[in-house]
């Protein structure tokens, strides 16, 4: 099924795939691993190309990866006409190398972690509609387990779970916000894009995402 965007041709996605991957303690980065005999990133772009086109979609990798990944398209006879920019050393440079491929001045940008294979398109569609009317779109689930805050001397105490929710990505945003909000120096407190854009002062809407989004991080993640 394609999806259709009637509110702006421009409208970009950024995928970011430039980390190294060490919590997986692999020696291929995590998201060339295969999953049901495709490599994780390739899932990943597919989900994307039932929404944004081609030329549209860029991939973030680090230099050295590059021709790891030309082979592995090669293998999969996967070649989609997308842009490839350079990783940075951290997942804001990474983005902020991303965004600086993108040469129109309006519309909206998607970024999505390469290792998020399990995104559906309509959630996809739904943050650039979301997006379109408020400005921003992060996707997010509600917290099912029970949460403790653990205080500076190890003493911890329940907190109320409704009140928070576990961020995931797609995060979208318009652009020219965006790219005002990634004019900053990097903080460390920077884990997201919604972070980057609150510290800049701009509104985040949330919207829902799927408890089957996960981010690929560890080694059970992959089972
Ligand atoms: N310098 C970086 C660091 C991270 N990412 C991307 O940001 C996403 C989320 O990061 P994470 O899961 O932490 O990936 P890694 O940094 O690769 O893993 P680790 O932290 O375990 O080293 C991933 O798609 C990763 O490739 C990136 O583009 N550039
Ligand atoms: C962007 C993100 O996936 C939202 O949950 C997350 O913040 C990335 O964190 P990481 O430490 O770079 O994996």
């Amino acid at each position: 099924m394609t999806y259709h965007l009637p509110l702006t041709t421009n409208f970009f996605a950024i995928i970011v795939a430039g980390g190294s991957g060490s919590r997986m303690k692999s020696d291929v980065p995590k998201q060339f691993l295969l999953l049901n005999g495709k490599p994780i990133l390739q899932h990943t772009i597919e989900r994307f190309l039932e929404v944004v086109p081609a030329p549209q979609l860029i991939l973030v990798l680090p230099t050295k990866d590059q021709s790891i990944w030309e082979t592995l398209c090669e293998r999969h006879n996967f070649h989609p006409s997308i842009q490839i920019a350079n990783g940075g050393s951290t997942r804001f440079q990474s983005v902020r190398n991303g965004l600086a491929i993108i040469e129109k001045s309006d519309g909206l940008v998607a970024v999505h972690d390469g290792v998020r294979p399990f995104i559906s398109p309509e959630i996809i569609q739904n943050s650039f509609d979301t997006a379109a009317r408020t400005g921003s779109a992060v996707t997010c689930v509600p917290v099912k387990d029970s949460v403790r805050v653990v205080g500076a001397d190890g003493v911890s105490k329940a907190v109320d779970r409704s009140q928070y929710r576990l961020v995931q990505t797609p995060q979208t945003f318009q652009l020219t916000a965006f790219r005002q909000a990634f004019q900053t120096e990097e903080q460390a407190f920077f884990t997201d894009c919604a972070s980057v854009m609150e510290y800049a002062g701009f509104p985040i809407t949330l919207i829902e995402g799927s408890y089957e989004n996960i981010k690929i991080t560890t080694p059970e993640d992959l089972v």
